[in-house]
């Protein structure tokens, strides 16, 4: 194994060396100055890496400040990784993995209980402990054929991106739909939203996120809107944009979509199923119970096109993560007592992060660690997997991906209770692109 000289950047011309070097690996050229100013607004100290051949930047990786909701509410401070690359002369020498172990090791130093993101090829980042945990639909609706059943129930107004200024607007509507902060100690962050907040794997936003995102999408001249109910709060907005075409079809692209009610949900799609001269209306990694077929008067009008993954989530401090979680939501009055009857002990494997290996009891009632013989055995990616919902235990132990401890009876209740346990009442969905 090499021993690579890894080091944390903390000046610009490394910060900038080294985005030179992630956007070439994704075979872009580098920023230019306009856009390298608001680039740079995105690095925050302690948490950009590099590696060092001499003077030169030859790999590097960084996350951002952002949290996770987890099923119940509680929201986990959460590093949100990216701008992941090695320069192309020095691939597969181990140069990623070198950067993944000392990452993982300073967020969890840092206090991220968990760390997540957006991979653009689906083998690269099991093996550092990361699973699938939220996917997402892509959607197209034909205009045309789209009659929705219903008009807008409340307002739903058009507002000129001039005055979006700094989206402090929409971060605001946004942080009181999606139900918390940036939560760290028990209880903080919890921000309880108003009407349907708080889904299960929203990821929380961060300053250069929103500074990069509006820059870049004002760039293309999209339109805001903002929905209001009949009480004239404000509670839901959309960003989207239009393709006019004269020989081809007109293409509404919807960019971002949130809303604290159902009543706001609907309003938003409506409108704009309803924009004049569009013929199809696409929108991307939407959740993947989203309903917008039962809108409509056909729902045939709208064609759900592909299903990929969203998020990879790695837990990077099991017990927390465990226990900052609720259990067994759906179960309803007759199950009774602590939750005991529905306990499973689960026996974790973390090869990078040993320190989370061991035996964890989980019941309704809570987790602990315990030195109990584990009933099902599973790596710390397929924990990922299970966390938010998004997979059964059923389905990994189909797979061969968890190990069921024992024959029988007894084991088969061990995966029944434990997809019990981790059933959520909301599909996990994280709904921001980084
Ligand atoms: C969150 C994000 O930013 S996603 C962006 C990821 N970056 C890119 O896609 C840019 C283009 N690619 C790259 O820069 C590099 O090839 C990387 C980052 C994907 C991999 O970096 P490397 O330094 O080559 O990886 P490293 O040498 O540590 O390989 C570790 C293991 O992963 C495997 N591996 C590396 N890349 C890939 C891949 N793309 N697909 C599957 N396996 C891979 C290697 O074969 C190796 O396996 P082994 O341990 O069994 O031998």
């Amino acid at each position: 194994m090499i021993d690579h000289d890894i080091r944390v950047l903390g000046d610009e011309t490394h910060y900038r060396a080294a985005n030179n070097v992630f956007r070439r690996a994704l075979l872009n050229g580098p920023a230019n100055d306009e856009m390298w100013e608001v680039l740079l607004e995105s690095y925050v100290p302690g948490r950009a890496l590099g590696v060092f051949d001499g003077d030169e930047v030859i790999g590097s990786a960084q996350s951002f400040p952002s949290s996770l909701v987890v099923p119940g509410g509680a929201v986990l401070p959460m590093g949100a990784v990216s701008r992941v690359g090695v320069r192309a002369d020095w691939t597969r020498r181990g140069v990623v993995s070198a950067l993944m172990r000392t990452q993982l090791r300073s967020l969890r130093d840092m206090g991220d209980v968990a760390a997540t993101l957006r991979a653009t090829e689906g083998g690269i980042y099991g093996r550092f402990g990361y699973g699938v945990a939220t996917r997402g639909r892509d959607l197209r609706v034909s205009r045309v054929k789209a009659v929705p059943r219903a008009r807008v129930e409340g307002r739903v107004r058009v507002r000129p991106v001039s005055e979006v200024g700094d989206g402090e607007e929409l971060r605001a509507l946004f942080e009181e739909i999606r139900g918390g902060g940036r939560g760290g100690g028990s209880g903080e962050g919890r921000g309880e939203g108003r009407g349907e907040g708080g889904r299960p794997g929203v990821i929380g936003r961060w300053d250069g996120w929103w500074s990069m995102h509006l820059k870049r999408e004002k760039e293309k001249d999209p339109q805001v809107v903002v929905a209001t109910g009949p009480d004239g709060v404000d509670d839901g907005f959309a960003m989207y944009r239009v393709e006019r075409s004269h020989t081809e079809k007109s293409e509404l692209t919807v960019l971002d979509l949130w809303a604290g009610t159902p009543r706001a949900w609907a309003d938003l799609w409506r409108y704009l199923l309803g924009v004049d001269l569009v013929d199809e209306v696409v929108a991307h990694l939407r959740p993947l119970d989203e309903p917008v077929e039962l809108l409509l008067v056909d729902p045939r009008g709208c064609r759900w096109e592909s299903t990929s993954d969203e998020t990879w989530l790695r837990l990077i401090d099991v017990e927390e993560a465990l226990g900052r979680r609720e259990y067994a939501a759906g179960v309803g009055v007759g199950v009774g007592g602590g939750g005991d009857e529905l306990a499973v002990v689960l026996g974790v494997r973390d090869s990078l992060l040993p320190e989370n290996a061991g035996s964890y009891r989980v019941s309704r009632g809570g987790v602990e660690r315990v030195e109990d013989a584990p009933e099902v055995v599973l790596d710390v990616a397929e924990l990922a997997a299970v966390y938010l919902g998004d997979v059964s235990f059923a389905a990994l132990a189909a797979a061969g991906r968890v190990e069921v401890v024992g024959a029988g009876v007894g084991a088969v209740g061990a995966v029944e209770r434990a997809d019990r346990l981790f059933a959520v009442g909301e599909v996990a969905w994280a709904g921001t692109y980084f």
